[in-house]
């Protein structure tokens, strides 16, 4: 039985987009016209269809004759299926023709089911399956999050019934290797429930493993034989997450798109950062991403959409009457993105030093919540709408001037009990003279009428001295306050609201409001309105990992980076990039589990700011 939180019939599941046409070349015949979305009654045309809710919780496989539909629940279209050749849906795509077979629309990509494949679906043509293909499987990122991720999925019951994980890598290892690292390495939430171990044997044995170069056809077709196998004539989708260095996605995708890919049902790939390096080698990943694959089946991930509180973040400013009339320059000062760790880049500096903490956090996590922040309102919930708010906000930023930012390296401590922390470029993989910054703070704009002048704060560092990632909202002071003549000693212009949204760790929200302090007299104090996540909901938080991997094999993109907002994010910090490495910047030392340099202070008063997390 299905126990996956998204299938709670308490939840509104939301009406499915609007299908899309993927090419021109392909018109939708008029007695295919969309039937009420919303409406759960079928259409007389498909009563005599066979409806499969087991392959995916969200999508109802539709079979007849030569037609596939693989249609989201909820949505019915009205289908004059006897006029019809083929029809294939992928994902909210309609693909659509009177002749068969369709041609196929990119070169080894969206192919429809041949006469053979129809043929050789028997008796499981009813059923559908996702096999999920990790590749870099015996890499850091697979074990410490992907594994992981899938397995609380499972547990869970959000996984559709029929599905199978292959983990891709050059490392030679058995399936049963494979199998024993994903069990040592189990991390995630679920590895202290009491049925864990039962339930991580189910789903090792749906875990295989595949050894192969990323760069080979014949090793992908070999995978694409056992994927077979294992999808057992089943309408098969396949999700392939590349977690591996950048400089061998395009091989594998390559690899993967035309060996590997579905010949009956859709293909998707997750792409992990890094996304080029500027803006120049970030177009070109994407057009050479974009020769294998359409934009729609890439899912660029960018985990901290994927965070609770992110994802909370539009439904705290749209759904409250209360916030969204303050969301401007009217009511807010400034607005402040804050990223810590409390570890330095030990393990990763080979990786670390070629991009910086400027590429590594906020040109990605810190910008995409900044664009979602600082958004207009979309017409909808969809994707598209969502990614085009982000888009045009991302547009709307002035360039960065090197003025308005701060770099930083770390530098090794000991400490007074005698622990010694080492220095940045005590790495063996990081080069001694490197000027790399593991801190940066910049001050941002966004030049349109909503935010006008309000300074966008960022600051993100590595071995500060907590772990933490926060937005701090300030809020204007309260013009002509009578309070400010007899407020016992409080200035009231200083201790302004602030709304601060804690991303983690120990999830909240909290609102500082000036109080009076219970008594007799009248002084104030400064207090909070606290949501501390732990104590209101006992619910454990997901991690971002999986709500993201969840939504690749549902085929929702709203949380992943569509091509043009990359291409924004880049436009607005490579020149930045490019002239802090030209003019050969001097990072500031700060010591290992401080608060980083004084030099962010400076740049925050610069802007008549004070960093709320001091
Ligand atoms: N680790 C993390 O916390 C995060 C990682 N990422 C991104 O995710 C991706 C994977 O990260 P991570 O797991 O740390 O990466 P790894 O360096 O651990 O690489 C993953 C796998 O790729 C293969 N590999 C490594 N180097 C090469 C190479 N030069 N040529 C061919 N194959 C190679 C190895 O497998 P084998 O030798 O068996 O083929 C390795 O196990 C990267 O793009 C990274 O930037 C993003 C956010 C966080
Ligand atoms: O993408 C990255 O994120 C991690 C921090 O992620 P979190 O979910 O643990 O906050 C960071 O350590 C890493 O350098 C960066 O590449």
């Amino acid at each position: 039985m299905i126990r996956c939180h998204r299938l709670s019939p308490a939840l509104p599941i939301l009406p499915p987009p609007a299908p899309r046409l993927l090419s021109s070349r392909i018109t939708l015949p008029s007695s295919m016209a969309a039937h009420d979305a919303h409406s759960h009654s079928s259409p007389p045309l498909l009563r005599s269809y066979v409806l499969d809710r087991r392959g995916s919780p969200f999508r109802a496989l539709l079979y007849c004759k030569m037609v596939f539909l693989s249609v989201p629940l909820g949505c019915w279209y009205s289908v004059k299926v006897e006029t019809l050749d083929c029809i294939q849906l992928v994902s909210g795509a309609v693909v659509v023709t009177n002749s068969s077979p369709i041609e196929k629309l990119k070169d080894g990509l969206l192919s429809v089911p041949s006469q053979e494949v129809v043929a050789e679906l028997g008796g499981g043509e009813h059923e559908s399956t996702v096999s999920i293909t990790v590749v870099g499987a015996s890499g850091d990122l697979a074990k410490k999050k992907i594994f992981p991720a899938l397995f609380a999925l499972y547990y869970e019951g959000c996984l559709p019934e029929h599905f199978t994980i292959y983990g891709y890598a050059r490392s030679k290892m058995t399936d049963g290797e494979l199998r024993h690292m994903v069990s040592k390495t189990l991390t995630c939430r679920i590895d202290k429930r009491a049925n864990c171990n039962e339930k991580m044997e189910e789903f090792l044995k749906r875990c295989f493993y595949h050894t192969g170069q990323y760069d080979s056809q014949e090793h992908f077709v070999a995978l694409d034989k056992k994927l077979k196998e294992h999808e057992g004539g089943r309408l098969s989708n396949r999700l392939f997450y590349l977690s591996i260095p950048p400089n061998i996605f395009v091989d594998a995708v390559k690899c993967a798109s035309s060996s590997a890919s579905s010949l009956s049902g859709w293909t998707r790939v997750i792409v992990e950062k890094p996304f080029g390096r500027d803006s120049k080698t970030s177009a070109a990943l994407t057009n050479s991403l974009k020769h294998y694959l359409e934009e729609d089946q890439i899912f660029r991930i960018d985990h901290y959409l994927g965070k609770e509180l992110v994802e909370n973040l539009s439904v705290l400013r749209f759904s409250n009457l209360i916030f969204e009339p303050l969301w401007s320059r009217q009511y807010i000062q400034n607005v402040q993105f804050i990223f810590s760790e409390d570890f330095g880049t030990e393990g990763r500096g080979g990786y670390f030093d070629h991009y910086g903490i400027i590429r590594d956090i906020m040109q990605n996590h810190l910008l995409q919540i900044l664009a979602l922040f600082a958004m207009e309102t979309p017409v909808s919930l969809d994707a598209e709408d969502i990614r085009n708010e982000k888009v045009k906000v991302l547009r709307s930023m002035r360039p960065i001037q090197l003025e308005d930012v701060v770099i930083g390296q770390y530098k090794g401590t000991t400490t007074k009990g005698g622990v010694t922390y080492p220095s940045y470029t005590d790495d063996k993989t990081v080069p001694k003279d490197s000027l790399t910054p593991t801190f940066a703070a910049a001050a941002l704009f966004i030049d349109n009428a909503r935010w006008d002048g309000v300074p966008f704060l960022m600051k993100a560092g590595k071995a500060l001295h907590t772990r933490s990632a926060e937005i701090r909202v300030q809020f204007r002071h309260v013009p002509g306050n009578l309070y400010n003549r007899n407020s016992g000693g409080t200035n009231l212009d200083r201790t302004t609201n602030e709304l601060v949204i804690r991303v983690q760790p120990d999830e909240g929200i909290y609102l500082k409001i000036n109080n009076k302090v219970p008594g007799l007299g009248m002084r104030l104090d400064q207090s909070h309105l606290n949501l501390l996540y732990s104590a209101r909901y006992s619910k454990e938080i997901p991690d971002a990992y999986e709500r993201l991997l969840l939504d690749a094999i549902e085929g929702e993109r709203r949380l992943f980076i569509r091509s043009d907002e990359l291409d924004a994010a880049w436009a607005l910090f490579t020149p930045l990039l490019k002239e802090i490495e030209e003019k050969k910047m001097i990072p500031e030392l700060y010591p290992y589990g401080s608060r980083g340099p004084v030099g962010a202070h400076y740049l925050a008063a610069k802007h008549n700011v004070q960093w709320g997390d001091f």
